[in-house]
């Protein structure tokens, strides 16, 4: 773990190493809870009798179904949320939260906001700590030099349960990016561009650290703005080691060490520990050169389909491989957009300053920057500012940022995930194109037929003013701001975000429970998480077959349907856009509406990178509703991969693109194949012909055989979590969080929980101050 060990370490390594608890068992620092990945997971614990292992150590807030419309009126969720599944969710977390007895920002609280702007701001996300959340943007906190990463419902309650996970060690990847910016270029761009070099399955398998001079240069703020993005490029994690910017920013946050107390410096002189060592090894390397970065847009339906502002639209003419010909020319045709379009000529209907990219303070002043004494152009029909927090909204208001958006002809909104993904009011009608500062370009991401076009937030406030895509540098130059405009007060960069007395008010706050407690419990069908797996032994049944690269989970299954509190009855939505017409009628050509597909077991994937982007378990609910238990494909995104194995499906990498032929032939002709696992091969399931062997790890092939619940596995650790918990508390007591206990000191809990470790930070005077 030390520099002084005789085998250099990555950042990547030293921070694993710190949290193993046993075996491929790690514990987890912080858990970020928010309303749409976390209902199965609490039914699950409730199930099961279990408890809450560490409410001191997660948090919860509500993001994604939130309406962003004013609270002025605002009583309670259930009055203020119309739609009632985007209700059902937010109250069963407002449930959950009393019943387990969790911090919870809601909708009445300040500090209320996306999850992953929340976390730093409230110094809950630290140096060198393990954060996990069930949202694929968990690794937004690797900018701190923590190791961050999503997770599926499964493992959230995992995580409730044991305050562990199991995870193997990941490869490491370093992307470097040595010199100066060019003027206009943000870590906005930077990471858009290394996501069109490497591709959206070139981190797959691997933690990303970000380096080099320009990284190095960035603020907090613009490092999470990159770490955000490396699920983008396939890592489940990105990084950057914390250096004296990080220690400036943590400053005076709520959660974290007091500054300036005997903790504050043993706490920075051990983040000071957390770099790569010299001679460290790296699996796999990328080198950019940081004058090679235009400022950058992405014009097709995936974050790697991007190209400088300067360029144009690619021409599918020109490319020889059939697959990506094939996919440039699908996503010309979702975009709308012909081939060889330059980029300024892309015009907008829409402009999203927002999620948990951009959405955060210096993003809304960069914006504001540009906006300041101008107007949207008329043309559009909507453009609007979603701050990511109330905090950060506050404080956007106390500079006068509202008011130069406004002014402009912007929406200046509350806090929430907003028109990123669609789960709220806040969608594109079909065909609209947006400007979006958000990460995902996915078909159908902002709104069913909607386009998406990704930037950074002063390429979308240009975008708002002349009403297309536009050169930030060309525009600053054509559009001098005019004298007289709304000032912007630039502070320091790195503030104290919320003064001692204001976080006392807000906390003590008085929440209206009325709402969630008319909720009864809810009954479960479900498999996998607590109530264990049908065993997976052998599986013979129809192969359909499906030649699609980077199928992302929001394809799988769309947003529309992750409201659910529950795990089954998805197999309906299942592919949905591509499955079913505007009415609702099957789309003929779709293999999975053709004979014999229909009842297909298997599915056999000849694209790569099945399941990248976001971590919903609801994708494998899906294909598990509809019948499929096992996918074979080149390769998987991480995220999936582990999210099948949770509810008793198999996912098998065949990469040998010979084998794969000759299992898809099978699939082709409508027949069988027959997998099975004690044995690890791949069989026609008519003649028996062995088509292949395949690898797959131990311990989950031993769960998986025997039907295992790796929650009740990991119970049996309860010495070795217990010993690391004392470890824990002697090494790093900052990590203990007797702030959050504060609100929970009163009286005993109402589940019982494993007992949390004394802290040396005092029980009620700290815990006061927060
Ligand atoms: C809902 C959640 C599972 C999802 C994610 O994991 O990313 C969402 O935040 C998204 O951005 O698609
Ligand atoms: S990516 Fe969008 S939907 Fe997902 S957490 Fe961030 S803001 Fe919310």
């Amino acid at each position: 773990m030390s520099s002084t060990e005789a085998t250099p370490s990555t950042l990547y390594d030293k921070v694993y190493a710190a949290h193993v608890v046993a075996d491929d068992t790690i514990y987890i620092d912080r858990h970020l809870v928010h309303e749409v990945t976390s209902p199965q997971a609490f039914e699950g614990l409730r199930n099961a009798g279990r408890g809450v292992r560490r409410p001191d150590c997660t948090l919860a807030t509500v993001d994604h179904n939130i309406p962003t419309s004013s609270r002025a009126n605002y009583k309670n969720a259930k009055t203020f949320i119309e739609e009632p599944d985007s209700r059902l969710q937010c109250m069963t977390l407002e449930e959950n939260v009393k019943a387990f007895d969790l911090t919870y920002f809601g909708m009445e609280d300040k500090r209320q906001g996306i999850v992953h702007v929340v976390g730093p701001e409230q110094g809950f996300t630290l140096p060198g700590t393990t954060v996990v959340c069930g949202d694929s943007h968990t690794s937004t906190h690797g900018a701190f030099g923590a190791l961050a990463f999503g997770i599926g419902t499964s493992e959230v309650e995992h995580v409730l349960a044991t305050q562990t996970l199991i995870s193997k060690k990941s490869k490491n990847m370093k992307v470097q990016v040595d010199g100066q910016l060019a003027p206009g270029v943000t870590s906005k761009d930077i990471v858009l561009h290394i996501i069109g070099l490497i591709g959206t399955a070139g981190g797959t398998g691997s933690v990303i650290e970000f380096c080099g001079s320009a990284i190095r240069s960035l603020s907090m703020e613009a490092r999470m703005s990159m770490c955000n993005m490396a699920i983008e490029g396939g890592a489940r994690a990105g990084m950057i080691a914390p250096d004296d910017i990080t220690f400036e920013y943590l400053k005076g946050k709520p959660l974290a060490p007091k500054y300036d107390s005997a903790e504050w410096h043993k706490a920075v002189k051990y983040w000071r520990s957390l770099k790569t060592d010299e001679g460290a090894k790296f699996d796999s390397e990328v080198f950019i050169d940081a004058k090679d970065i235009p400022p950058t847009v992405s014009w097709g339906t995936s974050p790697q389909d991007v190209v400088a502002i300067t360029g144009s639209t690619p021409d599918p003419e020109k490319e020889s491989d059939p697959v990506k010909k094939a996919s440039i020319t699908r996503a010309l045709e979702y975009m709308g957009l012909k081939p060889n379009t330059p980029m300024e000529e892309v015009q907008v209907d829409k402009v999203f300053i927002g999620s948990c990219t951009n959405s955060r303070i210096e993003d809304l002043r960069a914006a504001a920057q540009v906006v300041k004494g101008k107007k949207v152009a008329p043309t559009l029909l909507r453009a609007m500012v979603v701050p990511g927090s109330g905090l950060v909204k506050k404080k956007a208001e106390a500079e006068g940022l509202d008011k130069i958006f406004l002014e402009a002809g912007f929406e200046w909104r509350e806090a929430g995930c907003s028109m990123c993904l669609g789960m709220n009011p806040d969608i594109l009608s079909p065909y609209e194109r947006c400007a979006s500062t958000s990460n995902r370009n996915f078909e159908g991401r902002q709104g069913a037929k909607g386009r998406t076009h990704l930037l950074s937030p002063a390429m979308a406030a240009a975008a708002a003013i002349t009403g297309k895509l536009t050169d930030i540098r060309k525009f600053t130059a054509q559009y001098p701001q005019t004298e007289g405009s709304p000032k912007i007060s630039v502070e320091a960069e790195h503030e104290e975000i919320i003064t001692e007395g204001d976080a006392d008010k807000i906390a003590d706050a008085p929440i209206d429970t009325e709402a969630t407690n008319t909720q009864t419990p809810v009954e479960s069908k479900a498999t996998g998480g607590s109530n264990g797996i049908p065993p997976f032994l052998t599986l013979k049944g129809i192969a359909a077959p499906l030649p699609i690269a980077n199928i992302d989970t929001d394809m799988i299954i769309p947003k529309q349907f992750l409201k659910t509190i529950k795990r089954t009855g998805l197999g309906s939505a299942l592919f949905h856009a591509l499955r079913f017409n505007d009415d609702n009628s099957e789309k003929e050509d779709f293999v999975l509406n053709k004979e014999p597909y229909r009842s297909a077991k298997i599915l056999v994937v000849t694209g790569p990178n099945f399941g990248c982007g976001s971590s919903r378990e609801h994708a494998p609910w899906a294909l598990l509703d509809f019948g499929i238990k096992c996918i074979i494909a080149p390769s998987f995104a991480d995220i999936f991969f582990n999210n099948t194995f949770k509810n008793g499906m198999l996912p098998i990498v065949i990469s040998d693109s010979a084998v794969l032929a000759k299992i898809n032939a099978v699939a082709e002709a409508g027949k069988e194949l027959e997998i099975v696992l004690p044995n690890q091969v791949i069989r026609d399931g008519e003649s028996g012909d062995e088509l292949a062997k395949f690898d797959v790890e131990e311990f989950r092939k031993h769960c998986l055989v025997n039907g295992l619940d790796d929650i009740g596995l990991t119970l049996q650790k309860e010495k070795e979590i217990v010993a690391y918990e004392k470890k824990r508390n002697e090494l790093w007591p900052w990590l203990d969080g007797a702030g959050y206990l504060s609100r929970h000191g009163k009286g005993p809990r109402k589940i019982s929980a494993a007992a949390v470790p004394k802290t040396n930070r005092g029980a009620v005077k700290d815990v006061a101050d927060w």
